[in-house]
This record gives structure tokens, sequence and C-alpha cells, in this order.
């Protein structure tokens, strides 16, 4: 029966686009509704699930009885979810079905690269189907970097007038994937709407526009501040048209052969040191971003004589930070970032990240 149907929202968009902050947002909102978090990551360190996990409020959220997931969370950190649907993805919607009497809404924040077709498509798996519904399929932008014509192909970049800026990759890969996701989504949020000008608003409606029908209603948002029920309860049963969906990279799997997904692509890794100080790794941090291709990095530094981590976050060349948390007693204080780019070289970034460390002997005073 479809009124039973537990719906299920799917948060695709790029990397460090502002998944996490809408998804936080929205559950801090949902207070008193049971909803399950699927978190799946590119990198091997669950930054999100942590960072998510941090919300006062699912502290006390029913939905931590729900699951084995802490606090509801599922983490999927074997590669990207749209390559594991078998492997990861339905073993937890499977659990997650059985236990849906103590479920409300299923939230499913994909990692930056995928590509939401093989997820909604698995919707359509009779033990899912018969039980769940996709919402709908929300596609986060990152206003700013999608104004600068980082997704963009020749003929947008000139639109936008940002062919100067070398930092920029104009990669055809990221407009392929731009494309796919935006393809796939009932609802577009253009994120980070506190950095854009007018003038980069309408670039960036210019760009959407011509890559979604007009019946799909797109929303600027600053710090995923955004009101639930635009986001929930919109009943698009996304499933049901997913096949028709043209995507980019359809092909290669229509082939069976090798899967040339976007983020086949891309380097990945985790870049672990002792504690660092402040002021040599911001330095450092802003050298390396601008100097090699690198979309994202994001993790948790250890700073000297400080009783909480701080989070860093960087998107494209920009840095932000905040403490979110006290060192736990028996945690250890390192500093870890995942970095995701291309053609970036571990050693090379793992130096470089080195001489940020303090060594001991200052630690000890
Ligand atoms: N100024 C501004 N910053 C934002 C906004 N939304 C997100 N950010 C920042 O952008 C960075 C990335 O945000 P996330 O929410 O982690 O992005 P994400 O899409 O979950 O990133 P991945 O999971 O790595 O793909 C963080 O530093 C956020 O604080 C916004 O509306 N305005």
């Amino acid at each position: 029966m479809q009124l039973n149907k537990i719906p299920a929202t799917v948060v695709t968009g790029f990397l460090g686009s502002g998944k996490t902050t809408l998804l936080s947002n929205v559950l801090k909102q949902a207070a008193g509704k049971r909803i399950a978090v699927i978190v799946n990551e590119f990198g091997e360190l669950d930054i999100d699930a942590d960072l998510l996990r941090n919300c006062p409020l699912d502290c006390e959220d029913e939905s931590a009885q729900v699951s084995n997931g802490e606090n509801g969370i599922y983490e999927l950190a074997n590669g990207c979810i749209c390559c594991t649907v078998e492997e990861e993805f339905l073993p937890v919607m499977k659990e997650l079905v059985a236990r849906r009497d103590d479920i409300d809404h299923i939230l499913i924040e994909t990692s930056g690269l995928a590509l939401p077709k093989p997820l909604v498509q698995a919707f359509n798996w009779p033990e899912i189907k018969q039980y769940c519904t996709v919402d709908a399929v929300i596609t986060v932008i990152d206003g700013p970097a999608v104004a600068a014509g980082r997704f963009a192909d020749n003929a947008e970049q000139v639109q936008a007038q940002r062919l100067a800026d070398e930092s920029l990759d104009h990669d055809p890969s990221l407009k392929e994937l731009l494309d796919d996701q935006l393809s796939a989504a009932d609802i577009v949020i253009v994120s980070k709407n506190d950095l854009l000008s007018d003038q980069e608003r309408e670039q960036v409606q210019a760009i959407v526009s011509t890559r979604v029908p007009e019946a799909v209603k797109t929303t600027y948002i600053s710090n995923g501040e955004v009101q639930l029920d635009l986001l929930m309860g919109i009943d698009a049963a996304a499933e049901e048209r997913i096949d028709h969906v043209h995507n980019h990279h359809d092909h290669h799997h229509a082939h069976g052969a090798h899967h040339d997904h976007a983020h086949d692509h891309f380097d990945s890794f985790v870049i672990s040191v002792g504690q660092v100080d402040h002021e040599r790794l911001q330095a450092v941090l802003k050298t390396l971003l601008s100097k090699y291709n690198i979309f994202r990095a994001k993790g948790f530094a250890a700073l000297p004589g400080k009783p909480m981590r701080q989070v860093i976050q960087a998107v494209g060349e920009r840095v932000d930070v905040h403490f979110d948390r006290l060192w736990g007693a028996e945690e250890e204080r390192k500093t870890q970032l995942v970095i995701i780019g291309k053609d970036i070289d571990e050693a090379i970034l793992t130096a470089a990240l080195q001489e940020a460390v303090v060594e001991d002997a200052v630690l000890e005073k």
C-alpha cells in the first residue's frame, strides 16, 4: 500500500556544496520525527557522520533506538554509494525496512561524487519498493562555485566571464557530474546565497535553468537554513521516473564494462599528522589550495594547549574553521585531513602539512 511507504529524501550535490550543513539544519527542525540518516563519504574519515552526530538534537531523538547506527546514523564508508548500491546501501535499507514502524523518514546524504540515479533506481528493488519511496531528490549546488564557472562548458565559461581565473578546473567531468546530479533533481538548492552577488545569482540561475525543467523549484539558501516543508513531504516518487532520466554516465553502466564514474578521475587520501600551529596550518593550506587542484579538504586539527578540536573545511580555495567539541580524555590528539582532488600527490601534501606540526619538545615547554 502506497499509504504506508516510508519517505526517503536523497540529498546529492558536489563536494563541499553544503549537503551536511543542510542535513544538520533539517535534523534540528525535525525534532519529534524519527529520522534515520544514511551518510556516504568519499574519503575514509567519517567526518560528516561525526559532525551530524554532534547535532544536539539527535542525542534525545528516538531514532537513537531504532537502529544499530549510532544515533540513527548509518555510515556507508566503503566507497561511493552509487558503485556500492548492492553491497552497502541495500543491506542498510533492508534493515530500515524491517524497523519501519519506528521510522518516519529516511535522509540520505550521498558522497559529493556520487550519481543519484543508481541510488534512486535501487528503490525499485521489490524488497524496498514495497515499503519505501523517494520523497524527493534534492540537489545542492554551490552558488559561488557554479557562478565562477567551475562546472561550466566553454560557452558557459565565456558567459560567466571568468576564464581568467586559472585556479578553476574547467574539466568536463565536473560539468557532467553537475548535469547528472541536476538531471535527477526534484528540488534544487543553491547554497551559500550569502556569498552571492545579484549578478552571480543570475549567472547561477541561467546555468540551472538550462538543466532542469521549469517545474523543478530552485531555492537559494544560506547556511542550510530552509523550511522543512520545502524539502520534506514532496511525494515525488522519484523512483517511478528515474529510468527515463538521462545521465552522461549511463552508457558506461549499460556496457557493463569498467564503470567510468566521475570519481575515477579523482584522487583521495587522508593525511594524518600531530598537533599543529594554527597560523602555520592556515598558511600551508592556503598555499596548497592555490597551487594544486584540490576540490575539497576537511577534517580536524589538534592545536597545542586547546582543549577543543578544530574542524577544518576547505572548498575550492576557501577555508573555514571552528571548534566543535572537547577532545575526549582517551582520544589521541592528532590532525587529520581528507583531501580530494586531481593529480595530487600524497607525499608532497603530507610533507607540506608536516611543516605546520609543533614538535614535542615545544609542546612540553
Ligand atoms: N558562507 C557559507 N558557507 C556555507 C554554506 N553552506 C555550507 N557552507 C560551508 O561550506 C563548507 C562545506 O559544507 P558542507 O555542508 O560540509 O558540504 P558537503 O556538501 O556536506 O561536503 P562533502 O560531504 O564533503 O561533499 C563548510 O565549511 C560549510 O560551513 C552557506 O550557505 N554559506
